[in-house]
């Protein structure tokens, strides 16, 4: 329900569960640890410190500090305090005088000096207590500490329907990208196109949800771009800690006592990539907004931040933050979810009693899952891991595509003999799950699994997927399940869409769903939401539960059963190189067409290979009893190279073919291919 304003919330672990519908508002000094770290490091900051703190207590404004979010807001606050001191007259070169005020080495803070990696190399116990909270000082604070108002191409960070960047400094030819500044601009620029969107119904000011995940720039992001929202004159709820469904939900959500709906919303993540970036997604009632609308929102952005002055950052952070109202969503959310595991099984308040179910969050936003959906609905989740926000991310990647994220969670299942693992990316709008025997559902064969559940329910439905699913998962939906494969293109927004547009022309579509773990469903809104993915799973086992059926997640393992799965499968991503003179000053994209082309060319006139029939994005084989797709990356100057095979002779065999008809395109980076054929040492 409503908490606090912002600047007046306590800033308490963000992933414990509430426990009062109202949080209370509580003044504390600033932690002391952290006063210890910095006055180690810098007497200038100690005495900023002990300015702030004692300001901030006469005053009677001082946020609560602990653990890791202390440390950004305590920076933040700084920062605040410098300016709150400058008299109006210094004012005007603000942005120069607080770089001077924080100890400077080479334009950024000193105790940036420790880098990243540095740090991951010492030892566990220091990285928990004490590194870790320097690293999170340096971070946040290196993000305000850059020049100020730089110039920034703001057209870069766009990321097909995503913005994303640099927004911590430390890693070496990553220079931030994403500053407050930055951020702000957005935001208003987002108020603007949300007003001129929403004028017709606009009887009230418009309200927007913000949220992030775990990242340790989350919440300098979070302040700068409410920053921008509300100095529009929008009124702004942040949620903290959320997961991205989460934040499209809240659009839809009807429930005045959580400032719900929402009319637009906006997810500070950049999911599972390193700790170093961080982005914005951005929603409406209507969805996640498109490419078009985020190259319309950064056009709009770069014009605000060519006019922000020093004076104008500084007037709307002193006269904005405190409109900000906090809510805690999630557990509006998370209460959906477990009503719609309870309504599956026949409304039974425990329908998960007894199952044992092991949570691996990756340290991302996803730890909620165990404690606010599981454990209410009776199931066990003890051995449940990483499930504490941790932006360094320290275990493994919060990814369900990667290898290692997928062992640390199989290993898991298995140690603690649970029935099923569930596993989650960073902001929780990506899944899979791992059945007792340490089978994965991830790929191919989570989409088999919702194909097979949604199939049962939706007979003859089609199947939306990404490009680069398996042959044999085809055979699956349409030999087995009795459904229709539509093999589309890669990007979630890109599959989702197509459902919706297929429902548009009549061709009944209920699922939409990408072998990298994104997955909508109909009757959830065509929300990208990976926890609603495993909650249908969850019905699954549930009701099979409640109509006596034992055997745990073998329910599940069975529904997949006759799924062929290839013998062999690798992706090679093949760089372009942008500075190379074939290229003859092109786009990457066009070079990248070009190779294809090419290749399409080729392959036609080799009678052992066929071109798929139907295809939409890049060139699709089929051959010595396996196939290979070359496409262009959505973000990235990569043709991704995928090929299945019954073995790795013919998967050789393949990479072959493609070898020689892209070898003469000399701005392509084929090394790993040559490697993988064998024309290279490896
Ligand atoms: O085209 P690629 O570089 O392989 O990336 C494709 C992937 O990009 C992002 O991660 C999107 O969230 C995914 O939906 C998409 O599948």
């Amino acid at each position: 329900m409503l908490l606090a304003p912002a600047d007046q919330q306590t800033t308490k672990t963000e992933n414990e569960p509430s426990r009062a519908k109202h949080t209370h508002v509580v003044e504390a000094p600033i932690s002391s640890t952290v006063f210890f770290i910095l006055s180690s490091v810098s007497p200038s900051w100690a005495e900023a410190i002990q300015s702030l703190s004692k300001f901030r207590h006469q005053n009677g404004s001082c946020n609560t500090t602990s653990g890791k979010i202390v440390q950004n807001v305590f920076v933040s606050q700084c920062l605040q305090l410098n300016r709150q001191f400058s008299p109006q007259s210094q004012r005007d070169s603000v942005a120069p005088s607080v770089r001077k005020l924080l100890p400077s080495h080479q334009g950024k803070l000193a105790w940036t000096a420790i880098s990243s990696v540095q740090l991951r190399t010492l030892s566990k116990h220091q990285n928990d207590n004490i590194i870790q909270r320097n690293i999170l000082c340096n971070a946040s604070a290196s993000a305000t500490a850059v020049p100020y108002l730089d110039k920034v191409d703001f057209l870069k960070l766009q990321n097909g329907s995503d913005i994303r960047g640099v927004a911590v400094d430390g890693v070496e030819g990553e220079p931030i990208n994403i500053t407050e500044p930055v951020a702000e601009a957005i935001g208003a620029a987002f108020a603007a196109w949300l007003v001129e969107k929403k004028k017709s119904e606009a009887s009230r000011s418009l309200r927007v949800s913000i949220g992030h995940d775990s990242r340790i720039s989350a919440k300098l992001l979070q302040n700068a771009i409410s920053r921008g929202l509300a100095g529009a004159g929008l009124e702004v709820v942040q949620y903290g800690l959320a997961s991205t469904p989460a934040m499209f939900n809240s659009t839809l959500t009807k429930d005045d006592a959580f400032l719900c709906p929402v009319d637009g919303s906006i997810m500070i993540t950049a999911s599972h990539l390193p700790f170093n970036r961080n982005g914005f997604k951005f929603f409406t009632n209507a969805g996640g907004l498109g490419k078009a609308d985020v190259g319309d929102i950064l056009e709009r952005a770069a014009d605000i931040y060519n006019q922000f002055t020093a004076e104008s950052i500084m007037n709307s952070e002193e006269k904005t933050l405190s409109s900000v109202k906090r809510v805690d969503y999630m557990t509006v959310y998370t209460s959906d979810l477990v009503k719609a595991v309870r309504k599956a099984a026949g409304n039974m308040e425990k329908p998960l009693e007894g199952f044992h179910i092991v949570v691996d969050a990756g340290n991302g936003a996803g730890g909620f899952f165990a404690a606010k959906v599981l454990e209410p609905l009776g199931a066990i989740t003890s051995g449940s891991q990483f499930l504490e926000p941790d932006g360094l991310f320290p275990n493994h990647i919060p990814n369900p595509e990667d290898k290692t994220a997928m062992k640390a969670i199989t290993q898991a299942v298995l140690d603690n003999k649970a029935d099923l693992g569930i596993i989650f990316d960073t902001d929780v709008d990506r899944s899979a799950a791992v059945d007792s025997t340490g089978r994965e559902f991830n790929r191919n064969q989570l989409i088999a699994l919702m194909s097979a559940i949604v199939l049962e329910e939706h007979p003859g439905t089609t199947i939306v997927t990404d490009s680069v699913t398996s042959d044999g998962l085809t055979t699956f939906i349409e030999k087995k399940l009795g459904g229709k494969h539509h093999r589309f293109k890669r990007g979630y927004k890109n599959v989702i869409d197509e459902g919706i547009r297929l429902n548009s022309i009549g061709e009944e579509s209920h699922l939409a769903i990408e072998t990298s773990g994104h997955g909508a469903l109909k009757e959830n809104h065509w929300l990208d939401d990976g926890a609603y993915l495993m909650v249908k799973i969850l019905n699954k086992l549930a009701s099979a539960r409640a109509s006596g059926i034992g055997g745990g997640s073998k329910v599940l393992t069975n529904l997949i059963e006759g799924l062929q799965e290839p013998a062999f499968a690798v992706e090679l991503r093949l760089k372009i190189n942008q500075n190379h003179p074939d290229l003859k000053g092109g786009s990457f994209r066009e070079y990248g067409e070009a190779v294809l082309k090419h290749l399409d060319n080729t392959i036609g006139s080799d009678p052992r290979l066929q071109k798929a029939p139907v295809n939409y994005e890049g060139v699709r084989v089929s051959g010595y009893g396996g196939w290979f797709l070359l496409r262009l990356s959505l973000h990235d100057p990569v043709l991704p190279l995928n090929i299945e095979a019954p073995s790795n002779d013919d998967a050789v065999k393949l990479g072959l073919a493609v070898v020689g008809a892209i070898k003469e395109f000399a701005g392509l980076d084929t090394s790993a291919l040559n490697k993988f054929v064998g024309l290279e040492a490896s």
